[in-house]
């Protein structure tokens, strides 16, 4: 099922004393339920430019995005607000996680805002998500007394602990070693997997980028499908994001205590 529709999108900015800057031009772009993406650029090229608006943090100056078929140029605010906080889990290249906040006390800031009974079962979803990403034994320890990876897996499992449909990757691996960074690209890719969340991974690392199951770049504002000779590598099977929905439909039988 189409989760984020983009249609002829564009986004420019007024500059001052400047004519205005157009950083995105008719970029058209469908994610669907499950997808596994990447997205290269050089920079500049309106990565995070983009990210914002797959964010709903920025709208669009020219066409159309549609998230789960609302129309997001008419949403208010506030109901975009609402909606890209239960719907959507971002990871950044830093982690941004709250110095002076526990391992757990960072995941279940996203339920504090959770209307329904996630907000009451916080703790206990917060930590079954820690318990996921392997940090089980570490849900009171502070983010700078743990390694690179350790603060990514904690941001991964805020990202995740309101099972959002799409999670947003800004190089997500840009501060971790090799292979730290491949271990938590697996560790992602698995809980999207688990939860049926469609994953966006924009990234330099052409490494990254081949995990993804379709492989785009962005050029000059435009985004640019990439295939054949020019992907990043060869594609894993395509039937792992088709059957997304079902996996989604699999978790939500899941026990009580590990359900948002
Ligand atoms: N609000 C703004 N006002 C003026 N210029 C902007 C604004 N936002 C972005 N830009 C410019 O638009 C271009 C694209 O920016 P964006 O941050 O999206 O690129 P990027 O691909 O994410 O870059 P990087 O990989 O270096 O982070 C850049 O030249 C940037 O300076």
């Amino acid at each position: 099922m189409t989760l984020i529709a983009l249609d002829g999108v564009g986004r420019t900015v007024e500059l001052p004393d400047a004519p205005p800057l157009q950083i995105l031009s008719a970029v058209d772009l469908v994610i669907d339920d499950g997808d596994r993406v990447s997205i290269v650029g050089r920079s500049g090229s309106g990565k995070s430019t983009l990210l914002n608006l797959l964010g709903l943090l920025d709208r669009p100056t020219h066409g159309e995005i549609r998230f789960d078929g609302a129309e997001v140029r008419r949403l208010s605010d506030a109901r975009l607000a609402r909606l890209r906080g239960a719907s959507i889990g971002f990871v950044f290249q830093q982690f941004n996680l709250l110095p002076g906040r526990t391992a757990i006390e960072n995941v279940m800031t996203p339920l504090l805002y959770d209307r329904g009974a996630a907000f009451w079962r916080r703790e206990r979803l917060a930590a079954a998500m820690l318990e996921r990403v392997g940090l089980g034994a570490r849900l009171t320890s502070m983010p700078d007394r743990m390694s690179g990876g350790e603060q990514q897996r904690v941001a991964i499992a805020r990202a995740l602990v309101r099972r959002p449909r799409l999670i947003l990757a800004d190089e997500p691996t840009g501060a971790l070693d090799l292979e730290t960074g491949s271990t938590v690209m697996e560790l992602m890719e698995e809980v999207a997997r688990e939860t049926g969340a469609a994953l966006v991974t924009i990234t330099h690392d052409p490494a990254i980028a081949r995990r993804a199951v379709r492989h785009l770049r962005l050029e000059a504002g435009r985004l640019v499908p990439l295939d054949g000779a020019e992907a990043p590598g060869a594609a894993p099977a395509a039937s792992e994001a088709v059957s997304a929905p079902e996996r989604r439909r699999e978790f939500e039988s899941e026990p009580e205590e590990v359900r948002a």
